[in-house]
C-alpha cells in the first residue's frame, strides 16, 4: 500500500554521525548517533551548548555536508545536492549591497526562471507582508538591522520553501526588534506552513516559537531530550513569556540543558 505523502516526514536524520579531520590529521566527531524527525509543517527548535554541533546538523540537511555514517532524508528521499525546496536564514543576511530592496527580493524568482513582471509583483507582495512597501528602492546600507532582517525573510519566503533552515537568524538584533521578528516569522510560517529547523542559543526564543525543542548534548552532539511545546497558537511572543506554562517549560528545559552547558564549559577550561 502506498503511504500518504503527507505522512512522510519532511526531514529525517537516522543514526547520523559526522566526523571531521583537522589539518593536523586529528579526527573530531561532531555528531554521534543523531536522530531527528521533523514532520510536514512542524516547527522544531534546536538548543545545545556552544560548539556542540548544531550548525553541523543544519549543514547535513542542506546537502552541503554528507554524514560519515547514517542517513539524511528529505521528504522521504535521499539528498542529492542543494534542494530547491529548502530555504535558509542565517545570522548574517545575504543581501546584495549593490541591489535595492525590491531587486534583492526579486533575485530568487528571477534565478528560478520567473519573468521580470512576475518576480516584481511577487516581490512587492512579500515586501508588503513584512511592512516594507515604502522602502522598495532603499539600499541595504540605508536600512536598520530589523528592516534588513525583514528583507531577508521576504527573500527567503518568496521562494516558497517547503523546508526552512534557520541558524540563529535574529541573534544580532536588539531584544525588542527580535520580538517583532519572532511575530513576523510566526505569521509567515502560519501562512505557508513550511517545516522549520531553528537553531538558537536562546531557550526562551526556542520555547516561544517551536512545536518541539530538541536539547543536544555537549559535543559530540546527540539528542538528549525532545520537549513538545503545547502552547496554543497563534502565539503573541511579546506576551507569552509572562505566562506560567511558558515559564515552566523554560525552567524544565533549562535544568536539562544546564548540565550540558556545564559539561561543555568544564571541558573547555580543562583544555585551556
Ligand atoms: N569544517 C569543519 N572542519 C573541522 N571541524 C569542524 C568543521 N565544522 C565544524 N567543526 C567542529 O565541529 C564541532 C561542532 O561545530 P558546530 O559549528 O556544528 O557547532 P555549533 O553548536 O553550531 O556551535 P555554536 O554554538 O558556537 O554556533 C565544533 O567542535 C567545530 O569546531
Amino acid at each position: 500500500m502506498q503511504q500518504d505523502t503527507k505522512q512522510i516526514p519532511a526531514i529525517e536524520l537516522i543514526n547520523v554521525s559526522r566526523r571531521f579531520v583537522s589539518p593536523t590529521g586529528k579526527s573530531l566527531t561532531a555528531l554521534r548517533d543523531f536522530n531527528m524527525t521533523v514532520a510536514r509543517g512542524e516547527f522544531v527548535a534546536v538548543v545545545g551548548p556552544t560548539g556542540c554541533g548544531k550548525s553541523t546538523t543544519l549543514n547535513l540537511v542542506t546537502g552541503l555536508a554528507r554524514p560519515s555514517a547514517g542517513e539524511v532524508r528529505l521528504m522521504g528521499g535521499p539528498i542529492t545536492g542543494i534542494d530547491p525546496r529548502v530555504g535558509f536564514a542565517f545570522q548574517t543576511d545575504a543581501l546584495f549591497p549593490w541591489k535595492n530592496v525590491i531587486e534583492n527580493v526579486m533575485a530568487g524568482p528571477l534565478f528560478r526562471g520567473k519573468s521580470r513582471a512576475e518576480a516584481e509583483q511577487s516581490a512587492r507582495d512579500w515586501l508588503a507582508r513584512v511592512g516594507l512597501s515604502k522602502f522598495l528602492h532603499h539600499y541595504p546600507h540605508q536600512l536598520s538591522g530589523g528592516m534588513r532582517k525583514r528583507v531577508s525573510l521576504a527573500q527567503t519566503f518568496i521562494n516558497e520553501p517547503e523546508i526552512l533552515l534557520m541558524d540563529e537568524p535574529f541573534s544580532a538584533l536588539d531584544v525588542q526588534t527580535r520580538t517583532v521578528m519572532h511575530e513576523e516569522l510566526l505569521k509567515l510560517w502560519a501562512e505557508r506552513k513550511a517545516s522549520v529547523v531553528f537553531v538558537t542559543h536562546d531557550l526562551e526564543e526556542a520555547v516561544a516559537l517551536a512545536d518541539k525543542v530538541y536539547v543536544l548534548t555537549a559535543g559530540p552532539a546527540t539528542v538528549k531530550s525532545v520537549y513538545p511545546i503545547d502552547l496554543p497558537r497563534p502565539r503573541v511572543v511579546s506576551e507569552i513569556r509572562y505566562e506560567q506554562s511558558f515559564i515552566d517549560y523554560c525552567k524544565t528545559i533549562w535544568d536539562d540543558l544546564r548540565e550540558e552547558v556545564e559539561t561543555s564549559y568544564r571541558r573547555a577550561s580543562e583544555a585551556a
